[in-house]
């Protein structure tokens, strides 16, 4: 495995240059744990090309600890931009790393016509559904001037002209469609307009990795819906921006609580990312406690896996799929027991370690109250 210089190892790296890269693109996450309980070496992960992750761990082992270990190695990496999908608000410590927690907000036309149906809990073939779509496709349409290439149709293209819900709720009332069926269609473009999160004049999804600071993603308190299509805006925005050329930097997509966007609107473009997000540099790390109700698809294409404690059968089988030949041993038996301890899985290396997550420079919220720094406190 590439050490560099200094005694760090480095996971996801391959060849070993033997050079320390300046300036350095290198996290340090932790150190090496071994089995008597002995910490070793430091071990870093390779922030210099694009990567695909999981960060797995029952309930309070420490997942979305560990991807803010993470966030805080990319704020002080260059050339990078981490921006952190933060379901449950515990990642606002990362403003004391030059980060910013924004409430998020993202254009109608981010959202491909044929997915809004979907969106708003509409059946595609019913009235009000195909209305939806119809009446998003023709408004995405005007905005860009009449152009209609198939593939473009169904790029979101964050940054294209977009109508906002009321254009589309007006162009929905004055549609040649039965009355009720506008009136199912308008009340359901209303209800999505009351997450409060679509905006026709949000800034571009490139602006949110423009400067290379973390970037969080508020959704506590979201629903479930309006949050998925903040994932697909966000995720397929920076992938069209680094394809476009529009993204000087490489973004890091970190999301947390991932199950909770498999399996709905924000599949798609997770998926994009996961098969084709490295060619254009973006990177997608996925941190769940739920690893059975992830695609099988998030564990194959991921180069770097990340294992805290896992008991349920069903999550620990999802290991399984990671097992690769160069592994001896199952991996299930090989996952530590302690807090911000894991498992660490490398395909680049072919090497599986044991690691201990080192201790969060910024705050960590959500974290629970401890008697001892109560106490330490008076
Ligand atoms: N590497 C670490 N070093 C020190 N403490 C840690 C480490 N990782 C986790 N902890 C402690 O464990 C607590 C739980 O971690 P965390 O909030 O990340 O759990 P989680 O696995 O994300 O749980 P949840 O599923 O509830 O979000 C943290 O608040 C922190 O006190």
């Amino acid at each position: 495995m590439p050490r560099r210089p200094d005694g760090v190892y480095v996971l996801g790296r391959d060849g070993d240059d033997g050079t320390e890269r300046d300036p350095p693109h290198t996290a340090r996450i932790g150190s090496f744990l071994a089995r008597d309980g002995s910490v070793g070496a430091p071990v870093g992960v390779d922030l210099d090309r694009p990567h695909a992750g999981v960060v797995f761990g029952k309930r309070g082992t420490g997942k979305s600890y560990t991807l803010g270990v993470l966030a805080e190695e990319l704020a002080e990496a260059d050339g990078v931009a981490p921006v952190v999908v933060d379901p449950m608000g515990v990642f606002g410590g990362l403003e004391a790393a030059g980060g910013r927690v924004v409430d998020p907000a993202v254009r109608p036309a981010s959202i491909p016509p044929s997915a809004w149906p979907d969106l708003l809990g509409l059946d595609p073939a019913s009235g009000p559904g195909s209305l939806v779509w119809r009446v998003v496709a023709d408004a995405v349409d005007e905005g860009r001037g009449g152009r209609t290439d198939a593939a473009d149709a169904e790029s979101t293209a964050a940054d294209r002209p977009s109508p906002s819900l009321s254009a589309l709720r007006e162009a929905v009332d004055a549609a040649d469609a039965p009355a009720e069926t506008r009136r199912a269609a308008a009340n359901h473009l209303r209800l999505a307009a009351s997450w409060g999160i679509f905006d026709a004049d949000a800034p571009p999804v490139a602006s949110l990795a423009a400067d290379g600071e973390p970037v969080v993603l508020d959704l506590a308190g979201v629903p479930d819906e309006a949050a998925a299509a903040v994932v697909r805006a966000v995720a397929r925005g920076l992938y069209d921006a680094r394809v476009e050329g529009d993204l000087p930097r490489l973004p890091w997509l970190l999301v947390d609580e991932a199950h909770a966007f498999f399996g709905g609107v924000g599949e798609p473009a997770l998926r994009t990312l996961l098969t084709r997000g490295r060619a254009p540099g973006v990177s997608l790390v996925c941190a769940t406690q739920r690893p059975a109700a992830l695609p099988s698809v998030a564990v194959s294409q991921s180069d770097l896996l990340v294992s805290h404690r896992l008991t349920a059968e069903r999550d620990v089988d999802r290991l399984a799929e990671a097992e690769a030949t160069y592994l001896a041993g199952d991996l299930a038996s090989r996952l530590p027991d302690g807090v911000g301890e894991a498992l660490v899985v490398d395909d680049a290396t072919e090497t599986a370690h044991t690691v201990r997550i080192r201790e969060r420079r910024t705050p960590h919220e959500g974290e629970s109250p401890r008697a001892s720094r109560l106490s330490d406190a008076e």
